[in-house]
């Protein structure tokens, strides 16, 4: 029986798999991909073989009630067909906040699983979402081994004094800090620089994670060394819904003079604000492409996202002392041409020089020129949680064993 696993990404209507089989020794290896979508309402669950073949379907009405456990349960009674060749060894997890606890992926406990709810308030938008699997998990299906794999684990190395907020020492102690986010992404990006540019590998790269969140990391030599997202994946760049960096001061302005309640302002900055809040019309950038030209709000929303990332990159090709590539991916990253070509524009003075055709037909490498190379490659979390996943496994049987 072939040793096979699930990787699960839960969000708040939807939730995404992925199923591995773990050949002796080798890679962790695709074999199914698939989502539920519109969780809690009207459903749908769709799978994929790698190749990107739809194999089944399945519709529900509202009425049916299918949510995140009724999901979950109809994964594995799906799965369950193949039983004859297969074994589910384990569930692997996006996690996206692991506070200071966890700088790499756990086999999850009830005293873990504490942990992390304490986590909440610091990820509101995705932490109770990521959760909530592994508890539906515990009771119906226990003593299934569950990994959770964090956002924040790959910038676990930054250096004291990147993480630092110049605030009282006693908020630091309480874990106020900066952490960073994304990083399974840009942990699968730095695992493949190589492949693309052995140089790179070793260099000062920016990578560009451009999705519904949107962050940037300065990498060297792999290594995570800066990241623009903090103690929540509220800040740095704006995002599909969120503002991304801001002054303190507007909170409090919200709060006091404008009379809003804290779920009130905590909302409006987690989901009414970035590309939706500027454009009044969309946090999806392929409606903003298609309305920028007859509506000016949409045009300021793309402008502004653009705006944001061309600033931060400069701070981070401060914080790296230079800049040798520039890595886009995620929905926007990996999708939209010209972003990607605004974005680099703008770094003239870095010297990035924009090849054209190249970007038109998404790369891999979009610059021309002999200065800094600018790349796409498409991101693969899953992969990512799949490696530790079973990295964790391996570890608590070698435990067992000895
Ligand atoms: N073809 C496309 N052109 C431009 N933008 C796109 C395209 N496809 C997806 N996007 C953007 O990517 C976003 C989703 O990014 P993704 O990385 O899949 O996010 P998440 O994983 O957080 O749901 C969409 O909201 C949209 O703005
Ligand atoms: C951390 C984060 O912002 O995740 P996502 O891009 O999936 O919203
Ligand atoms: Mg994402």
């Amino acid at each position: 029986m072939i040793p096979t696993f699930i990787v699960v990404n839960a969000g708040s209507s939807s939730l995404k798999f992925q199923v591995f089989e773990q050949p002796d020794g080798a890679e962790a290896r695709l074999v199914w991909k698939g989502l539920y979508e519109g969780l809690g309402g009207a459903s749908h669950f769709l799978v994929r073989d790698p190749s990107g073949a739809k194999l089944d379907e399945t519709t529900w009405s509202a009425e049916d009630g299918v949510g995140h456990e009724e999901a979950l349960m109809h994964l594995v009674s799906w799965l369950s067909q193949y039983r004859e060749e297969r074994k589910l060894i384990a569930i692997g997890h996006r996690v996206v906040h692991g506070g200071e606890t966890f700088s790499g992926p756990v086999l999850v406990d009830e005293t873990i699983l504490q942990t992390l709810e304490t986590l909440i308030p610091l990820a509101p938008l995705h932490q109770p979402h990521n959760l909530e699997p592994i508890k539906i998990v515990r009771r119906r299906l226990p003593g299934m081994p569950q990994v959770a794999c964090f956002d924040t684990g790959f910038h676990q190395d930054q250096s004291s004094l990147v993480t630092m907020f110049a605030l009282p020492r006693e908020m630091r102690e309480r874990g106020v800090r900066r952490y960073g986010f994304h990083g399974l992404s840009y942990d699968y990006i730095a695992s493949v620089l190589k492949d693309y540019d052995h140089g790179l590998a070793e260099g000062r790269v920016i990578a560009a994670h451009l999705g519904n969140g949107a962050s940037l990391c300065a990498l060297k030599g792999g290594v995570s060394v800066a990241t623009t997202m903090g103690f929540s994946a509220l800040d740095g760049l704006p995002m599909g819904t969120r503002c991304g960096a801001l002054d303190a001061g507007v909170v409090f302005y919200m709060l006091r003079e404008m009379k809003l309640s804290l779920e009130n302002a905590e909302r409006l900055l987690y989901t009414k604000s970035g590309l939706l809040g500027v454009s009044g019309l969309s946090n999806d950038m392929r409606t903003l492409r298609a309305n920028a030209a007859a509506n000016a709000d949409a045009r300021n929303a793309i402008d502004l996202f653009v705006y944001r990332i061309t600033r931060e990159i400069g701070s981070l090709v401060a914080a790296l002392g230079g800049i040798d590539g520039l890595v886009f991916t995620a929905g926007i990253g990996e999708n939209d041409a010209a972003t990607r070509a605004e974005v680099i524009a703008a770094l003239g003075w870095a010297g990035l020089a924009l090849d054209e055709a190249a970007n038109a037909s998404g790369g891999p490498r979009i610059s021309s020129g002999s200065g800094p190379t600018a790349w796409v490659i498409p991101t693969n979390e899953e992969l990512v949680i799949a490696r530790q996943t079973w990295s964790v496994l391996g570890a608590a049987q070698d435990k067992l064993a000895s």
